[in-house]
C-alpha cells in the first residue's frame, strides 16, 4: 500500500488584510497547481520503476486499486499520478494523439470519508483529549513563549482569533504565495515565516502525538493503520483470493502525520507536497512474510528514506508488525470515543 500527499495547490484561504484575493489564483482556492501535477506526475513514475517487475508493465484493473478522498486536489493527483504509472503502450492507446489511459480513481463522499481524512470530528473522546493537550505544559510554554508574535499576526493579518491552528492557515496561505512568485507584505521577514513554521509543525505534532499519543492514534490513524495491515494480511494469507497487488491512497498531509504517528514514526514536520509513505509486504525465503516501510518526501534524493516500526528491524516481520501495532488499533471505537 502507498499513501501520499497531493500536489502542490493554492492556498486553502486569504487571511482578512491578504493583498491577494481568490481571484488572484487561476483556479481559485485549494486547487492542485501546474508545479502539483508535475510532481504527482513524477511520483507515479518513479512508482512504476520502483515496482518494475511487480506489477504488469500495462495496467492491469485486477492489480491496482486507488482510493482518493472525495475533494478536487487529491482527485487531480491521483490522475496525474496515474497517467505518469500508466502511460498506454500498444493496444491500450485509444487515441494516438494521446498518450494517456483512463485509471478509475475512487472515492467516498466527504461526510462519510473515514479512512483518509483526519482528524475525524466524529469523536468526543478526541475533542477531549486536545483540550487536555492545550492544558499541558509543552503547549502552555509554546503558546507563552511566542505570546507576543501571536498577537503581532493577530494585528497584521485581522484575524479575529489566532491560535496554534490559525497560524497554520497563516503560514499556508503565506507559503502558497511565495512559492508561486506573489510578494509578500513587509512585515513577513524571512524569520517571521521560520517561526510561523515552528509553530505550524507544532500544530502537526500536537495532532495525534505530544499528550496521550497512543489513546489519540486509536480513534484517529489507527483506523487508516488497522485498514491497512488487513490489507498486508489479505495478501499474505495463503489463501489470498486478492488479487489486488498495490492499494493507493490519495489524501492529505494531515492523513499522513495522523498514520506516521499511530506508527510512532511521524517526524515532526509537516509532510512535503507529493510525499509518500510506502508498506512493501516481502515473502522470505522460509515463506513467511516481513513489511518494510519508506518514505519519501524529498525528491532531491533518489531514493526514499526506510522507515523503521520501533521495535522491530527494518525488515519486520508481519506478526511482530501487526502484535507492536496492536495499541493504536481501536477495538470499538465508537465506545471509545464516547464520553
Ligand atoms: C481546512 C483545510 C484542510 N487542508 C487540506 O485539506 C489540505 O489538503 C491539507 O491537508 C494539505 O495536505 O495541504
Amino acid at each position: 500500500p502507498g499513501l501520499y500527499r497531493h500536489g502542490d495547490r493554492s492556498p486553502i484561504k486569504a487571511y482578512p488584510t491578504d493583498p491577494y484575493k481568490e481571484s488572484d489564483w487561476p483556479q481559485g482556492f485549494g486547487q492542485l497547481s501546474q508545479e502539483g501535477m508535475k510532481q504527482h506526475f513524477e511520483l507515479g513514475q518513479f512508482l512504476t520503476k520502483r515496482y518494475t517487475g511487480f506489477l504488469s508493465e500495462d495496467y492491469d484493473r485486477h492489480e491496482i486499486f486507488i482510493r482518493s478522498t472525495d475533494v478536487d486536489r487529491t482527485l487531480m493527483s491521483a490522475e496525474a499520478n496515474l497517467a505518469g504509472m500508466f502511460p498506454p503502450n500498444g493496444s491500450e492507446v485509444f487515441n494516438p494523439d494521446l498518450k494517456w489511459q483512463p485509471i478509475p480513481v475512487h472515492t467516498v463522499p466527504a461526510d462519510e470519508e473515514k479512512l483518509l481524512s483526519f482528524p475525524l470530528d466524529d469523536c468526543p473522546r478526541y475533542t477531549q483529549l486536545m483540550n487536555e493537550t492545550e492544558k499541558t505544559d509543552i503547549f502552555l510554554n509554546m503558546t507563552e513563549t511566542n505570546k507576543a508574535f501571536i498577537e503581532m499576526v493577530k494585528n497584521k493579518t485581522g484575524l479575529e482569533k489566532t491560535n496554534i491552528e490559525t497560524i497554520w492557515s497563516v503560514y499556508d496561505t503565506l507559503f502558497c504565495e511565495a512559492k508561486h512568485g506573489m510578494r509578500p507584505p513587509d512585515w513577513v521577514t524571512s524569520s517571521v515565516m521560520e517561526t510561523l513554521k515552528v509553530l505550524k509543525n507544532f500544530g502537526f505534532q500536537i495532532m495525534f502525538g505530544v499528550y496521550k499519543r497512543k489513546e489519540k492514534c486509536r480513534l484517529q490513524g489507527g483506523l487508516l493503520l488497522d485498514q491497512i495491515i488487513k490489507n498486508l494480511s489479505n495478501a499474505a494469507a495463503l489463501d489470498s483470493k486478492q488479487k489486488v497487488k498495490m492499494m493507493v491512497y490519495s489524501a492529505h498531509d494531515t492523513t499522513i502525520v495522523a498514520l506516521q504517528e499511530a506508527l510512532n514514526v511521524f517526524n515532526g514536520l509537516q509532510p512535503p507536497y507529493a510525499s509518500c509513505h510506502l508498506f512493501e509486504l516481502h515473502q522470505e525465503e522460509n515463506g513467511t512474510f516481513s513489511v518494510e516501510m519508506f518514505y519519501r518526501n524529498d525528491t532531491n534524493v533518489s531514493e526514499p528514506y526506510s522507515v523503521s516500526l520501533p521495535g522491530c528491524s527494518q525488515r519486520c516481520p508481519l506478526q511482530d508488525f501487526v502484535n507492536l501495532t496492536r495499541e493504536v488499533i481501536p477495538q470499538d471505537r465508537n465506545k471509545e470515543c464516547q464520553i
